[in-house]
């Protein structure tokens, strides 16, 4: 009769297939060692293409998008990653190590969902969520409050920002919000929160632009007891701390000070910290937002900005659009901020047709917080019913043409450059813009005409900041 230990180990691989998840398993040098048959079935790639391959040269030939294995070899310690398939399927990848007696990882297996209905089922009930919110919230009003944030959910840009947000309430994932001044960080790095499992836990913004370099360290870590002269005798909290459980929101991250960068990479990876005068490192549980209204990818290579603390950050982006890409939001928030400041000032007031022709033919440069405060002015200034085109005329500086902002000649660097190097400058712009709104690489290659693998190179290149 077989022990039951050998049964086991007969079986191992029968085992695996019974598994209603994708799994892959490989080794500590990233050589792959078994599939099941779900991984087949959910990848379309054979576990004879892949077995003995290395998961490093799998991402290379283009046939893995996402692989763990480096990352949990390094850490010892579980990662997770979402990863869209050229079909526009949603899959969270999940690696966990296997240790042997000496703490070393052996093992890294990595379990694979298709999350797509999960999403899609969240959406739905993130929708039926706010609608219940907003009727208890007119209950509680006797029907008379408004919201000072429409749900704009207008353009199909907004829509798709939308859903990333439920998407991404999900995870703890660390995301990077980027955008124009005024476009709506704030609210979406807020809406983030809300929408995870953390909305009743602390919420903690700091703008890091306007914290002084020498008080952003204590600010953010806290001090031990007896740190400072006159300081808190018993030492004081840092926000880091005071946000966990919950979100921990970084504005203008752009402006953090090197030094303090390297302090939040430590934050990001170990989850501690350690208050300025001491040595103890504190277990934090912190979901970091971070925002920038500046392109990191260009501070990364003047020096003024980490480049691993970038590639952190940016395991998921939210990029909100400026106003003026994306017209079929301004009527609505127009409309919206129209109805939220009536009602706060006690005024009956509408926009004529061609104040609304305007509104929409106007470039927004200072986004939707410049739509806002030219709606607030008018309310109080204009004392008509109807504001017209000429009452905004007078707050409106006069409307520029739109720019284009396809590849402009102004934003390539040609100075002293030969005629490759611009190319090759414009190649890059293309692919990442591509990359900025579909995500996905395939979608990319498909739209250029391209193999994915191509795209892949260049990109790597780009990271590497030899293009
Ligand atoms: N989707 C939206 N719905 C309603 N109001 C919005 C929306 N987006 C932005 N706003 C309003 O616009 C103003 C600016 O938004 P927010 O502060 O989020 O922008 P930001 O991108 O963080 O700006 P900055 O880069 O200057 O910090 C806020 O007062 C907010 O009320």
């Amino acid at each position: 009769m077989l022990m039951p230990t050998n049964l086991l180990k007969d079986h191992i691989e029968d085992l695996l297939d019974s598994f209603g998840e994708a799994i892959a398993i490989s080794d500590n040098n990233g050589i792959m060692l078994h599939v099941n048959k779900k991984h087949e079935e959910l990848t379309g790639i054979l576990h004879k293409d892949i077995m003995g391959k290395s998961a490093l040269e799998l991402v290379e030939r283009g046939v893995f998008d996402v692989v763990l294995n480096p990352e949990v070899v390094r850490t010892g310690q579980p990662a997770t990653r979402m990863q869209k398939t050229a079909d526009g399927r949603k899959l969270i990848l999940e690696g966990n190590p296997i240790l042997d007696r000496y703490g070393q990882v052996v093992l890294v297996i990595t379990f694979i969902r298709d999350i797509t209905k999960i999403a899609e089922l969240k959406e739905q009930m993130s929708s039926q969520k706010e609608l219940l919110d907003a009727f208890r919230k007119l209950q509680h009003s006797g029907g008379k409050d408004l919201e000072k944030f429409p749900r704009v959910i207008s353009s199909r840009a907004m829509k798709k920002l939308y859903a990333q947000v439920s998407m991404l309430g999900d995870t703890d994932v660390t995301v990077l919000v980027q955008g124009e001044t005024g476009a709506g960080k704030d609210v979406f790095a807020r809406r983030l929160h809300e929408v995870s499992e953390r909305s009743s836990r602390p919420f903690i913004k700091t703008d890091c632009s306007s914290i002084p370099e020498n008080l952003m360290e204590t600010e953010l870590f806290g001090y031990a007891p007896g740190t400072f002269s006159g300081a808190n005798k018993q030492g004081k909290m840092g926000l880091i701390e005071a946000a966990s459980g919950g979100t921990l929101f970084l504005d203008e991250i752009g402006e953090l000070p090197l030094a303090m960068q390297a302090k939040l990479l430590r934050v990001l990876q170990d989850r501690e910290v350690v208050r300025v005068g001491s040595t103890t490192p504190r277990k934090v549980d912190v979901r970091v937002v971070a925002a920038t209204n500046k392109d990191l990818e260009q501070e990364v290579a003047k020096g003024k900005f980490r480049s691993d603390l970038y590639y952190r950050l940016k395991v998921a982006v939210i990029t909100i659009p400026p106003l003026r890409k994306r017209r079929a939001d301004i009527l609505p928030l127009a409309r919206g901020f129209l109805g939220y400041y009536a009602h706060k000032y006690q005024r009956d007031v509408a926009l004529s047709h061609d104040a609304e022709e305007a509104l929409l033919a106007y470039h927004w440069p200072g986004n939707v917080r410049e739509l806002e405060n030219l709606i607030l002015g008018c309310m109080i200034t204009c004392e008509k019913k109807v504001i017209s085109a000429r009452d905004l005329s007078i707050a409106l500086p006069s409307p520029e043409p739109e720019r284009h902002e396809g590849v402009l000649l102004d934003s390539l660097d040609v100075e002293g450059k030969t005629l490759r190097e611009i190319l090759e400058q414009v190649e890059q712009m293309v692919i990442m813009d591509g990359m900025a709104k579909t995500g996905n690489m395939s979608a990319v290659a498909r739209t250029l005409g391209v193999d994915r693998s191509t795209i892949f190179r260049k990109m790597k290149r780009y990271e590497g900041g030899t293009a």
